[in-house]
């Protein structure tokens, strides 16, 4: 028994020992693992902190989960980033966390060369956006918002190539010529022979969507489908992020916005769709040679290309159009309104700009429009005028952003794949470091410089530069100087009694002056040219 209690002591007093020893082994595994999640950790947020320290300086008030988000959200955030930028301090690359994405803003023109010339590759991309998929046929379709890929070169070429070259500028004066025509009519009868004020606003979007719509498919806006301008209208306001765009887990939210957007998608296919059907008819009936010579005409010929690849097919050629129509008319429509805006609040760049329309006039038919041919040869202070209206209100102030493909170096910041870029070509535009007295109107201080809106200067970006810069520019251009060198030489220009000029900026889903130009357009000595033929 006592052998037994001793051996069963023994066993009890083994048994004790393996437990102890069991206890002292969890102990110590315990403290290992402890020891080494901390090591871990620490040497995580090292890295992290290290990585942070690589990315460029953020401004404080990010939220928890949205981060930078509310910025965008103020009243004018372009003001807001510029001063953030330029007056605070957080210098020509700052950073944001947009959601889950890292973001920056590049506003000093050096650090936008590097972006848009050292890394042009990198962030050749653009962001993919809910209204991409929704509105414009899908996030690599057409152009405007498709990341940087084979297909995107391909679709470029044909934009460069075939659709805007000088060539086809040429080739369509005649639809430029002619709307203008209508345009100084329509002012003259909705100002009533010039006594009451009419919406510029309103006349420039109609004329500039009847040339961008003449020269895709030989229709003007209104006789396509007469809820087209509406639809091309709505478009400013549902091309717009939504917050799954920045949080994706909190897609599920988007079903309202996105609801509106195909709405207005299923609005635009058929209309399309029927731009499209209409032509196929056409063509099955007409010689290939009275065909309209138009953009469609060469999509619709590319359809069965012999290099398969290179096929296109309605929806890209849908997508193109929807391209063109976004791209192109309320940016030529704005800049406008703001020409004349600036031009009516600065008399003495007025008075300069009708001394030159006038002594090139004068060598021409009184009725005679004045043309693109006339603007290139002798009205250097009219594209003065136009370079400057392009310096103080850029139709896209943050251009259009774009995110980077890969890690990259920019300086001495680290910037990871998928960070979104803005260029701030407004503040660079108002650096008082390139350009004397910034907030003044002065289209003199182009005088004798070859800094021009081509993309090359980087201290005037209006229409971008690099890969993604604007195809459509020349095109743009053309009718910007077309039409400002006629509403001149035509009308003078006056407020209604009473009211004085507002130069407020809107930046809320668009960029544009805050309250539209409502102004009186009085004939001037010239009578107004045929709307049918007078060039
Ligand atoms: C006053 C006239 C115009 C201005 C100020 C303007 C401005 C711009 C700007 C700032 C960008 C973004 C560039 C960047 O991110 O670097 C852009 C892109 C674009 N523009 Fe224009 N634009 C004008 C006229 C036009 C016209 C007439 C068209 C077509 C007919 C057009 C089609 C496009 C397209 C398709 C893109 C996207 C290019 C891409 O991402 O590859 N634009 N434009």
């Amino acid at each position: 028994m006592e052998m037994a209690m001793g051996i069963g002591g023994g066993v009890q007093q083994h048994q004790l020992q393996q437990k102890g020893d069991a206890v002292l082994l969890a102990g110590a595994a315990a403290i290992v693992v402890v020891a080494f999640s901390l090591l871990l950790y620490t040497r995580m947020k090292k890295q992290l902190r290290r990585k942070r320290a690589l990315f460029p300086r953020s401004p404080p008030g990010a939220w928890p989960v949205v981060g930078h988000l509310p910025l965008f959200l103020k009243d004018r955030p372009h003001q807001l980033l510029a001063e953030l930028c330029m007056k605070q301090g957080y210098g020509p690359i700052m950073g944001l966390r947009l959601g889950v994405h890292p973001a920056i803003v590049v506003s000093s023109a050096a650090a936008a060369k590097e972006l848009l010339s050292t890394q042009d590759k990198v962030f050749a991309n653009r962001v993919h956006y809910a209204f991409a998929d929704h509105v414009f046929y899908g996030y690599n379709k057409a152009l405007g918002f498709s990341s940087y890929n084979p297909r995107w070169v391909q679709m470029r070429k044909l934009y460069t190539l075939e659709l805007f070259t000088a060539k086809r500028l040429q080739e369509m004066a005649h639809i430029r010529h002619e709307e203008m025509r209508k345009l100084l009519h329509r002012l003259q009868q909705a100002s009533n022979g010039g006594v009451q004020a009419v919406d510029l606003r309103e006349r420039l979007f109609e004329m500039a969507g009847d040339i961008a719509a003449r020269q895709f498919y030989s229709k003007t806006l209104g006789e396509s489908a007469p809820e087209l301008p509406h639809l091309v209208e709505a478009m400013e306001d549902e091309a717009f992020p939504t917050l799954g765009d920045y949080l994706p887990w909190l897609r599920f939210l988007d079903v309202f916005p996105k609801r509106g957007m195909d709405k207005l998608h299923r609005s635009l296919d058929r209309v399309f769709t029927s731009i499209i059907d209409e032509r196929r008819r056409h063509m099955a009936t007409c010689p290939a040679n009275q065909l309209p010579n138009d953009f469609l005409q060469v999509l619709l010929s590319k359809e069965e290309s012999v290099v398969p690849e290179q096929n296109i097919c309605d929806n890209d050629i849908k997508a193109i159009l929807l391209d063109v129509l976004s791209g192109s008319i309320h940016t030529s429509s704005v800049t406008l309104e703001w020409a004349l805006a600036l031009l009516m609040s600065n008399p003495e760049c007025m008075r300069k700009l009708r001394e030159e329309v006038d002594s090139v006039s004068k060598h021409k038919d009184g009725r005679a429009l004045l043309t693109n041919e006339d603007v290139e040869k002798a009205m250097p202070y009219l594209e003065n005028v136009m370079k400057e209206t392009l310096r103080v209100q850029p139709v896209a102030p943050l251009l259009l952003p774009r995110v980077s493909g890969e890690e990259c170096h920019m300086g001495q910041y680290t910037l990871p794949k998928g960070t979104q870029a803005f260029v701030h070509v407004w503040a660079i535009a108002r650096d008082p470091q390139i350009y004397e007295d910034p907030l003044s109107f002065r289209p003199e201080r182009f005088d004798g410089t070859d800094l021009d809106v081509r993309g090359q200067h980087y201290e005037l970006l209006p229409f971008g530069a690099g890969r993604r810069m604007c195809p459509g520019m020349r095109g743009g251009l053309a009718v910007l100087y077309l039409t400002l060198a006629n509403l001149i030489k035509f009308f003078e220009w006056e407020m209604p009694p009473g009211q004085t000029l507002d130069m407020s900026e809107k930046a809320y889903r668009g960029f544009s002056k805050e309250i539209p130009l409502r102004v009186i357009p009085k004939l001037r000595h010239y009578p107004l040219p045929d709307p049918l033929t007078h060039i």
